[in-house]
């Protein structure tokens, strides 16, 4: 038998995953708009329908029909009106939050963890959503099982960049089945798969869905065969529902309108063309027959009543791995998820520390002895506003682009209840502190003894202190920008923000030499408090004066305090600008938060 032969065969005993809970889904007179050239386009105009419990659901239509929009509303990511109402647990909320804790969408775009092995990525994915209490073994059990039951036990040892795209799509289902999901939605499962692939990916969901999910896939013209799979086939044109009822039913429904289906034609195919309308302007008729029920598979209507009232099966034979994880033990999961992904990838932190080292050495080596000398103190301080300007940018450039690389992954794994964004957020903060000390050090350790500076810890020890600060402040900026416009306008405003706030740094222009209104302006650039801070770590605190040297014959300034004088930074202000930083990081880190989770709460 042919490997192809094999799957099939294998995929036909799929081991039993069966749900702890069965949901229905109705909804009810949907309608969506959006707003279009000064007035409004429906987008969904006023449809109906009910996915059931043990069915395998497809949603089509041509492009632009809705079908997308109709997936969005009914997993909460779009609010509309009308009526969406579940049978199944938390039967008091409203819309999509009654199913929510039991659902999960698999989105188009698989967002896999590129640099762990399929076994690993289930790993980590049973840390976060398997009870604590559950044993080891079990555990292991149960990531066996899903790679089994989804024939990926193959490649389990493949890390995910490496794995086909049938196998990404397969993956991310097993991902989701470790939560053991009741309601599955599938945005294109098999977009981009070859035939064979996507007959395994729709097998597999239709094995799924006869242990008691519902699962609901939007698809692109499925094969004869695919489209025989599903067990209910909802299909839209311009925003209306034109046919809900069995994939088996559809050649007599469209016969009833006087459409015939030519023969070895895939009906699939001959449905879309009727909903664009290739035939004629059918779809306000069927909008009004679509919705009866007789298209329905009359088996499966057996099986609804059965599944109609909220049914928790407690069957032994039924999996419950209790309730998932505290958030605090999710944070711990995370934490260590993210220095193994650092360790995996040198890119992350092995090149960019290498990097900071040898600017450091570059600049360590431009600027040689300054530190030290009396004839080059306005050197030094230039070294400073520069190595302030290299770890901004440096820190501030990355930020914008980190959450819109993720916000695919972020927002599956946070509608299926992987983490809270709370959670994902504290781990990558807590992730981020080291990671920007050792920069800082880095960076620092290949320019403070090339250039000189006083061989004194608490000195080190206090401009160490604030190019840190820099570095998550810039960073927090950078967060801000990626979260709040898009990646290639939040380059641009971070790097023109860096350079406005540069210009009232106060060494470009020296603070005594500024007039009032733009003094003023000095209190909101974080680099001016930097600027005052790192000249009060190096220069202030009574610091002696420096040897001027014989081979000058006028050092401008005697005294370290004078020049402390002259550019206006002579107020031992150092912890005062050290708690403006932290406070301006922790501002900026909370207004991040608050505008990434409004984007990802959006389509
Ligand atoms: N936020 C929006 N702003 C403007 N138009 C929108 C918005 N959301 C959806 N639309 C429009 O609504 C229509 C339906 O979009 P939707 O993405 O649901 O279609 P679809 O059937 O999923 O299409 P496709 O198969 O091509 O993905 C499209 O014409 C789309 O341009």
């Amino acid at each position: 038998m042919s490997d192809w032969g094999l799957e099939r065969e294998k995929c036909f005993s799929l081991y039993e995953i069966p749900t702890n809970v069965s949901i229905d889904i109705k909804f009810e007179d949907i309608r969506y708009s959006v707003p279009q050239n000064g007035g409004k386009k429906d987008v969904i105009q006023g449809i109906s329908g009910q996915f059931l419990s043990g069915e395998l659901t497809a949603i089509m239509g041509p492009s632009g029909a809705g079908k997308s929009s109709l997936l969005n509303i009914l997993t909460g990511f779009i609010e509309a009106e009308g009526n969406i109402q579940c049978t199944g647990p938390s039967q008091g909320k409203k819309g999509p939050k009654q199913h929510g804790k039991h659902s999960c969408y698999i989105l188009q775009e698989d967002s896999l963890d590129s640099e762990f092995t399929v076994e690993e990525a289930m790993r980590y994915a049973a840390e976060l959503k398997v009870s604590r209490c559950t044993p080891k073994k079990k555990k292991e059990f149960l990531i066996q099982n899903i790679l089994d039951s989804l024939m990926l036990q193959s490649c389990k040892k493949t890390k995910c960049r490496m794995i086909s795209g049938g196998q990404s799509k397969r993956l991310s289902v097993a991902l989701e089945l470790i939560g053991n999901p009741s309601v599955m939605f599938l945005d294109e499962p098999t977009t981009g798969l070859d035939s064979v692939s996507s007959h395994l990916v729709v097998t597999i969901l239709k094995s799924l869905a006869q242990q008691g999910r519902t699962i609901i896939c939007t698809i692109h013209q499925p094969s004869a065969t695919i489209f025989e799979s599903f067990d209910l086939v909802y299909a839209m044109a311009e925003g209306k529902c034109i046919y809900q009822g069995s994939s088996r039913n559809v050649i007599s429904y469209l016969s009833s309108f006087g459409l015939s289906c030519p023969r070895y034609h895939n009906p699939a195919d001959y449905l879309l063309e009727v909903a664009s309308g290739e035939y004629g302007k059918f779809t306000d008729f069927m909008k009004i027959s679509g919705i009866d029920g007789k298209w329905r598979n009359d088996y499966k209507n057996e099986t609804s009543q059965m599944n109609c009232t909220f049914n928790i099966r407690e069957n032994g034979t039924h999996r419950n791995y209790g309730t998932s994880p505290n958030e605090l033990y999710k944070l711990w999961v995370l934490i260590q998820k993210s220095f193994k992904k650092m360790s995996r990838d040198w890119t992350i932190s092995s090149l960019k520390l290498l990097l900071h080292f040898c600017v450091g050495t570059f600049l360590g080596l431009t600027f040689i002895n300054v530190g030290n000398d009396a004839s080059k103190m306005i050197s030094n301080v230039g070294l400073m506003l520069i190595s302030i300007v290299y770890l901004g940018y440096t820190s501030l450039m990355p930020a914008v682009l980190r959450f819109p690389s993720e916000l695919n992954t972020l927002k599956k794994e946070r509608y299926n209840n992987w983490y809270k964004l709370s959670t994902y957020y504290a781990a990558f903060l807590l992730v981020d502190i080291p990671m920007q000390m050792s920069f800082t050090l880095a960076y620092v350790s290949g320019s403070y003894l090339l250039s000189a500076q006083p061989l004194e810890f608490i000195r080190f020890f206090k401009l160490v202190l604030v190019l840190f600060l820099v570095c998550m402040v810039a960073s927090s900026m950078g967060l801000f920008f990626g979260t709040v416009v898009n990646p290639v306008n939040g380059t641009f405003f971070g790097a023109i923000s860096l350079a406005l706030l540069l210009v009232v740094s106060g060494f470009l222009i020296f603070f005594t030499h500024m007039s009032n209104v733009m003094y003023s302006l000095t209190y909101i650039s974080y680099i001016s408090y930097a600027m005052e801070a790192l000249a009060q770590a190096t220069y202030g605190y009574n610091r002696p004066p420096l040897p001027c040297p014989e081979s000058v014959d006028y050092c401008i300034f005697n005294s370290p305090t004078e020049l402390l004088k002259e550019i206006g930074m002579d107020k031992p202000n150092y912890w005062k600008d050290i708690t403006f930083l932290f406070f301006n990081f922790m501002f900026m880190r909370i207004l991040a938060f608050c505008t990434l989770k409004k984007t990802i709460s959006k389509v």
